[in-house]
C-alpha cells in the first residue's frame, strides 16, 4: 500500500509525472490547500494505491542473481570486501559501499551511523592497505593538507583513494585543504618534531638554514616577521602548545626564551601576542589564498577533488572568487568549497561566509590560537547551528582525540568532547594528527565511530529531538516546495517511525534538505552521478547510492526495492517514505 502526497504548480503539470496506475488504484483521493500563504497556489492531492502487483512483477523479472545476496551475506566486513563490486557485474546497477551494505544486512536501517567521519591522511595512513583499513573503519572523506608533503605525494594518495573506490566500491570523497598564508614555522629540516625545554633560548628566523638545521633554530615563512615582532611579545606555537618570549632582535633573527615547554611539529602555526591580545595587523594584509594556494587549487581542480577547504577565510568575497574560478576551470565537475572558520575575522563575518560557501569547518586548532580557549566551545556551537539553519554541512575539527596520537585509548574528556559534537548534530568529525601521523589511526577512527553510534542511539532513545526552528532557505518557488516537502517528510518519518527515508535527487539538494531535518531514520539518497554521491558522503544521515533513474517514480521505487532486496539491504514490510526532486512528492509505502 503506497500513499502519496504530491505538490504541483502550473509549471509542473502533474500529468507528466503521476505514477502510471489505473484510476481505480486511487480510492482515497482528496484535495488539500496548505495553510501557508506562500503555497496558496499549490494544490496537493492525497493518493493511495496498491503497488504490490507491479512490484512483484518487477521483482520476478528483475535480478535473478540471488547468488549475489549469498556472496555478500558474509558475516564480517572483511569477507564482504573481498568481493569487489566489479565482480558483481550487471547487478551493481546500484552502487553502495560494502561496509554500509554489510551494516544494513546485519543490523538493519536503525543501526547506521549518521555522523560522518573525515581522516587527515599523512605518513601514518598513506599506504593502500592503510587507506583501505580506514575506509573499512568508516572514513567517509579523506583530507589532504597542502601544508605538508609534496604535490606528488598528494597525487599518490588521491590515486590510491580512487583505486579503493573503484576496486572496492567505496565512495570516499577527497578534501583538499589549502595552506593559507598565515605565519608558520618551516619543516624542521626533516625532523618529525623538536622539543623546546623551559628557559631555552631559540632563534626564529626568516633565513633558510642549511641542513642539518643548527641547534635550537626554527625558520619562519613570513618575510615581515622580524620587523613585526617586538621584544616582550609572546610567541605561541600551535596556539599555545609551546610558548616563547621575544628577548632580542638581531637582523633577521629573533631570539626567544621558552616559557612553556613542549613539542613543536613541522610547519606549526605561529601567532604573536602583545599586551594580552593577538597581533594581527600584518596578518590582515596577507592574502587568504596565497600564490602557492592557487597552484594547489589548480592541482585540486586537475585531480578532480570533491572538496576544497580554504584556510583562514576572512570574508565571503574570497569564497565567491574561488567559486567562480572553479566554475570557469572545472567544466562539469562541481567542487564544493568549505570555509574554515579559524580566525577572528571569520567569526565577525560568519553568516556571509557560510552563506557563500558549500560548507564550513570549525577549525579549532587555529581558532583556539586566535580567541581565548574558553570561547571556542560557544563559537563551535554557534557555527554548527548556523550551518544547520543555512543548510550547509559542518565539520568539527582538531584535537578531538589528540592523546591518541600517542596512546591507544582516548581520555574521558576527549570522549566527552566527541559526544558533544555528535550531540550538536554536526555533519562530520575530523581526525588530524591522530590519523596523519599518530600511532593509532584505526583505533582513533574506531573511537569516533563507536562514540557517534552510541550518542546517536541515546539521542533517539531519549527522543530528545531539538525543537529547532528551521527558517526557509529556498530562493526559488520550486526550492521552497522541495523544502516544505522535506520538512514534512522528515516529520512524518519521525511520527510514523518509518525505517528509512528515500530521496531521489540529481543535484543532491533535496537530500541535503532532508539531512538538515536530522530525522530519526537514515536517509537513502539515490543519485545518478558518482561525484554527487561522493559529495553527499559529508552530510549527516545520508547513505548515498548511485543509481540510474527516470522521472517515473513508480518504476524508480520498484527498481530500488528489487535491487536492495536482491542484495539483502531491505526486506518486505519495511516502512519507507520516498521523496524526489523530479516529481515533487511524498510517498509512504511498505516494501512489497
Ligand atoms: N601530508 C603530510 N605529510 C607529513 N605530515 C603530515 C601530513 N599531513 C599532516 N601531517 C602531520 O600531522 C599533523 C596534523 O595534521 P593537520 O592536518 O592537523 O595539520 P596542522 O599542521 O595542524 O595544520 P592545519 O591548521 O592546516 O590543520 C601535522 O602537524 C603534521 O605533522
Ligand atoms: C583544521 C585546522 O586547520 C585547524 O584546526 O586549525
Ligand atoms: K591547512
Ligand atoms: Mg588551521
Amino acid at each position: 500500500m503506497s500513499q502519496s502526497l504530491q505538490f504541483f504548480t502550473p509549471s509542473r503539470p502533474p500529468y507528466l509525472t503521476l505514477p502510471k496506475l489505473p484510476a481505480t488504484s486511487y480510492p482515497h483521493s482528496s484535495v488539500i490547500k496548505l495553510p501557508s500563504k506562500r503555497h496558496s497556489t499549490t494544490i496537493t492531492r492525497l493518493l493511495s494505491s496498491d503497488l504490490d502487483a507491479t512490484s512483484s512483477q518487477v521483482l520476478a523479472s528483475g535480478n535473478g542473481q540471488s547468488g549475489v545476496g549469498g556472496v555478500l551475506s558474509a558475516d564480517n566486513v572483511g569477507a564482504v570486501l573481498s568481493h569487489a563490486p566489479s565482480d558483481l557485474g550487471a547487478v551493481a546497477a546500484i552502487d553502495v559501499d560494502a561496509v554500509t551494505e554489510a551494516e544494513l544486512k546485519e543490523n538493519g536501517f536503525r543501526s547506521t551511523r549518521r555522523t560522518k567521519l573525515i581522516c587527515t591522511i599523512g605518513p601514518a595512513t598513506c599506504g593502500f592497505e592503510q587507506l583501505e583499513a580506514l575506509a573499512v573503519g568508516g572514513m567517509n572523506v579523506a583530507r589532504i593538507n597542502m601544508c605538508h608533503g609534496t604535490r606528488e605525494w598528494h597525487q599518490t594518495v588521491i590515486e590510491r583513494v580512487r583505486r579503493l573506490n573503484e576496486e572496492k566500491g567505496f565512495a570516499v570523497a577527497i578534501m583538499m585543504d589549502t595552506e593559507g598564508s598565515e605565519i608558520h614555522m618551516g619543516d624542521l629540516g626533516g625532523a618529525a618534531s623538536a622539543k623546546a625545554e623551559d628557559g631555552e633560548i631559540w632563534t626564529f628566523s626568516v633565513r633558510a638554514f642549511d641542513s642539518p638545521r643548527p641547534e635550537r633554530t626554527v625558520n619562519v615563512n613570513y618575510d615581515g616577521f622580524a620587523e613585526d615582532v617586538k621584544v616582550g611579545d609572546e610567541l605561541l606555537v600551535d596556539g599555545g602548545m609551546v610558548r616563547f618570549e621575544v628577548i632580542e632582535k638581531i637582523g633577521p633573527d629573533v631570539k626567544c626564551r621558552c616559557t612553556d615547554p613542549g613539542l613543536m611539529l613541522p610547519r606549526a602555526n605561529l601567532t604573536f601576542w602583545r599586551d594580552g591580545s593577538l597581533v594581527r595587523e600584518r596578518n590582515a594584509m596577507l592574502p587568504t589564498i596565497s600564490s602557492k594556494d592557487w597552484l594547489d587549487i589548480d592541482f585540486g581542480i586537475a585531480e578532480g577533488v570533491d572538496f576544497i577547504a580554504i584556510s583562514f577565510v576572512k570574508s565571503a568575497e574570497v569564497i565567491n572568487h574561488l567559486k567562480s574560478y572553479i566554475a570557469a576551470r572545472s567544466r562539469g565537475s562541481d567542487i564544493a568549497v568549505i570555509a574554515k572558520i579559524e580566525s577572528i575575522d571569520s567569526l565577525k563575518n560568519l553568516e556571509e561566509i557560510i552563506q557563500a560557501s558549500d560548507g564550513a569547518m570549525v577549525a579549532r586548532g587555529d581558532l583556539g590560537a586566535q580567541i581565548p580557549l574558553e570561547q571556542v566551545p560557544s563559537a563551535q556551537q554557534k557555527i554548527v547551528q548556523l550551518c544547520r539553519l543555512l543548510n550547509k554541512p559542518v565539520i568539527v575539527a582538531s584535537q578531538l582525540l589528540e592523546s591518541m596520537i600517542e596512546y591507544p585509548t582516548p581520555t574521558r574528556a576527549e570522549v566527552a568532547d566527541v559526544s558533544e559534537a555528535v550531540r550538536q548534530r554536526a555533519d562530520a568529525l575530523m581526525l588530524s594528527g591522530e590519523s596523519a601521523m599518530g600511532q593509532y589511526p584505526e583505533k582513533a577512527l574506531a573511537v569516533l565511530r563507536s562514540v557517534s553510534l552510541r550518542i546517536e542511539k541515546w539521542w533517539r532513545e531519549e527522543k530528545c529531538r531539538e525543537a529547532m526552528e528551521l527558517p526557509d532557505v529556498g530562493t526559488s518557488f520550486a526550492d521552497s516546495i522541495s523544502e516544505e516537502i522535506c520538512n514534512s517528510a522528515a516529520k512524518m518519518a519521525n511520527n510514523l517511525e518509518v525505517d528509512a527515508l528515500f530521496v531521489y535527487t540529481k543535484t543532491g539538494y533535496m537530500a541535503s534538505l532532508l539531512s538538515r531535518c536530522r530525522p530519526d531514520c537514515p536517509i537513502f539518497a539515490f543519485t545518478t552521478t558518482t561525484s554527487v554521491r561522493r559529495r553527499l558522503n559529508l552530510q549527516w544521515g545520508l547513505i548515498p547510492f548511485r543509481l540510474s533513474f527516470s522521472d517515473d517514480m513508480e518504476s524508480n521505487l520498484n527498481k530500488t526495492f528489487s535491487l536492495l532486496k536482491a542484495r539483502g539491504m531491505t526486506k518486505s514490510g519495511d516502512l519507507v517514505i520516498a521523496v524526489s526532486d523530479m516529481l515533487q512528492s511524498i510517498q509512504v509505502m511498505k516494501v512489497p
